[in-house]
This record gives structure tokens, sequence and C-alpha cells, in this order.
């Protein structure tokens, strides 16, 4: 008989040489968590940089909230869509399953590198590290396109289509607008008290609610001493997922990389976009960052052309019909049939979160 997997089972793989092998460790996780640790190599991320943006992000939040305020997101000041500040409450990642947004904070930062984005203003915290802020950024995409490289490998896309390059030719910010941004959150310090009749915590004992990440591949910075991520197994149960699996082989936590639901799409379900959340576990203040990676808009999430998705079959169509019914598409009848771009995936999910 076959077991669920566990988080435990999350490998961390080395991706500094590259190898078919290395490819096919990458597509085993994500195909069977969605969920992948990448030992850092210290030089693609510098573990230096990633201490000063937590640095950065605790002084951001710790500001009076007029500081912040000025720079919501929605506002004129934002400088976009899905930018700058989002309060406490302000956003909720599972509007069934929540009475509440989620007590949390967030700050969105478009990508630096994009030139038809109009520049972000930012907060005077923030914009007086806007190199480390640019730098960080650049980083966490180039770990995106190594491991979407090593996904074209592994799924075997033919050179006549692109080969190891289909999925990040379509990823280039220069070519298009993209939803890609970086994200810093903060959970304030807050004391769960509210129990249901089975002594167990209600909606108030999350801190994010149960959602899948709406891009293709998503990086998550944590810090060591403040766990509360969870993933939904497919026996549908929640485990916790550490911040440093092996903390006694590796002096630095690795990254942590999540599938989206673009490349769950993309790939006909072949790849996992799996359901995940934060849950109080103590109530300590908390703080995380993650670098949500999209394609260009005008990509459309047709079938990619590959064999080995092909040879999946399927296999993949659970998980796609989770996903359909995430996103009420079956409900609503849309979707169905045609083929969407990703800035039409991405325009519904930011509908739901945020009730525009
Ligand atoms: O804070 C975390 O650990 C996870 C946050 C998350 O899943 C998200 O913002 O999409
Ligand atoms: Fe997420």
């Amino acid at each position: 008989m076959s077991t669920a997997p566990s988080p435990s089972d999350i490998p961390v793989i080395d991706i500094s040489s590259p190898s078919p092998d290395v490819a096919q460790q990458v597509l085993t996780a994500a195909s069977t968590h969605g969920f992948l640790f990448i030992k850092n190599d210290g030089v693609t991320i510098p573990p230096a940089d990633i201490d000063a943006m937590f640095q950065l992000s605790r002084e951001f939040f710790h500001q009076p909230r007029e500081e912040k305020a000025e720079y919501a997101i929605h506002s004129e000041k934002a400088g976009g869509i899905n930018c700058g500040w989002v309060s406490m409450q302000g956003e909720s990642l599972d509007p069934e399953g929540q009475k509440q947004g989620d007590p949390k904070e967030a700050f969105n930062i478009s990508p630096p590198q994009a030139p038809h984005n109009p520049l972000q203003p930012l907060p005077p915290t923030l914009a007086s590290s806007s190199d480390l802020l640019s730098r960080f950024q650049t980083a966490c995409r180039t770990l995106c396109l190594a491991i979407l490289s090593l996904l074209g490998t592994a799924l075997q896309i033919p050179d006549s289509e692109g080969g190891s390059t289909y999925f990040t030719t379509r990823h280039d910010p220069y070519l298009d607008p993209s939803g890609t941004i970086f994200r810093m959150l903060y959970y304030p310090r807050t004391v769960s008290t509210s129990r249901n009749e089975n002594g167990e915590g209600d909606e108030t004992s999350i801190r994010a609610g149960a959602h899948s990440d709406y891009g293709s591949l998503t990086l998550l910075f944590r810090l060591p001493g403040q766990p509360g991520l969870e993933i939904l197994t497919t026996s549908q149960t929640w485990v916790p997922v550490p911040v440093n699996p092996s903390p006694s082989t590796l002096p630095e936590p690795p990254i942590l990389v999540n599938i989206g639901d673009l490349l769950s799409f993309w790939t006909n379900g072949m790849l996992k976009s799996t359901v995940h959340r934060v849950t109080f576990c103590g109530g300590e203040e908390r703080y995380s960052m993650a670098y949500f990676c999209h394609p260009r808009d005008e990509v459309l999430l047709g079938a990619v052309p590959s064999k080995v998705i092909e040879g999946f079959g399927s296999k993949g169509e659970e998980e796609l019909r989770g996903q359909r019914r995430r996103l009420g598409l079956d409900e609503a009848g849309e979707g169905k049939g045609g083929v969407l771009t990703a800035r039409q995936h991405l325009d519904r999910r930011l509908k739901v979160t945020y009730g525009l």
C-alpha cells in the first residue's frame, strides 16, 4: 500500500551542478509534493542579503501605521495594481473558510528590472535600501529561472519548442509585463483565544488562510524559530514544513520553493500547486518573504509540449479539479475549454483575494 508523501520527505536538492539527474529530482518533488527545498549555495542568494532583508522588513513593519498607510495597496501612491502595503485583515487568502481577513501585514514590491512597469514609489525606509531590494529580487529571479530551466529539461520539451528554455523565455520580463511580485510579510504577535466546542482553535488560530499560490513558482524565506507553515497532504491532513529540515548538515536554511497554479495548469496537473497555510504556533511575531514568479502576462497556459506530461496522462486530473473548485471556475462556468492567459488567471485570483 502506498502512503501519502509527508513534508519530512520534501527533498533538499543541490542544483549548483545542473544535470539531467538533478532536473529529475526537481520534477519528482514538484509532482509529488509541489514543494522542494533548494540548498543555498551561498552565492545565488547570499545569506547575508537574506539576513539584511529580514532586518529591513522588521524596521519597516515596526513603523507607525501612518507611515505605511500612505502606500496602501489600491491607493494612488501604491504604484500598481498589486503593489504596496496590505493592512491587518486587509487580505483573505481563504475567503470561504475565514470570517475575517488574515491577521498579517504585507508589502508588495514589483520587479525593479521591468522597464515597462512604472517605478514604484517606496516608503523612505525601503527606498534607502533600494540597492539591496533590487539585488535581492534579481537574485530570486535568477534562482527561479534556474529551476524553470531544470523543469524544461526533465519534461523533455523538444529543442524545436525551446527545450530547457521553454519556460524561461516565457518568463522574460523585458518582453512584456508580468505578475511577478516580491512580498514582505509580517505576522504581529497575537494571542489566539477562540476555541470551538471540541477545544480546537477556530479560524482565529490561522495567520494566513489555506490557499495555493497564483504564479508559476514561489520562493519562500522564513526564519529559524518561527514555525507555522503547513501543507495539506494528499490524505487531507495538515503537516508542518520545517524551516531547516536538516539543521545538523545545513548551516543555512535551504530555500523553500513551491509550485503555483500556473505551472499546474500548464502541465495538465502533473506539477502540484499544493494548498498551504500559516498557523499561530505559539503566536510570537513572525516574518517571512515570498518571491512570486509569474510568466509574461500574454503567455497562453495551453499544454506544454512534453511526452513526459502526456505519459502522466489523466493522473493530474484530480489536481486540476481541485484547482477549479478552489477558483470557483466550475460553478461560474468560466474558463472551460478556452485557454487562459497568465494575466487572466492572475486577475481572477486577485479579485477573489481582495474582493475587487
Ligand atoms: O508566511 C509564510 O510562511 C507563507 C506565506 C504564503 O504562503 C503566501 O504569502 O503565499
Ligand atoms: Fe502561499
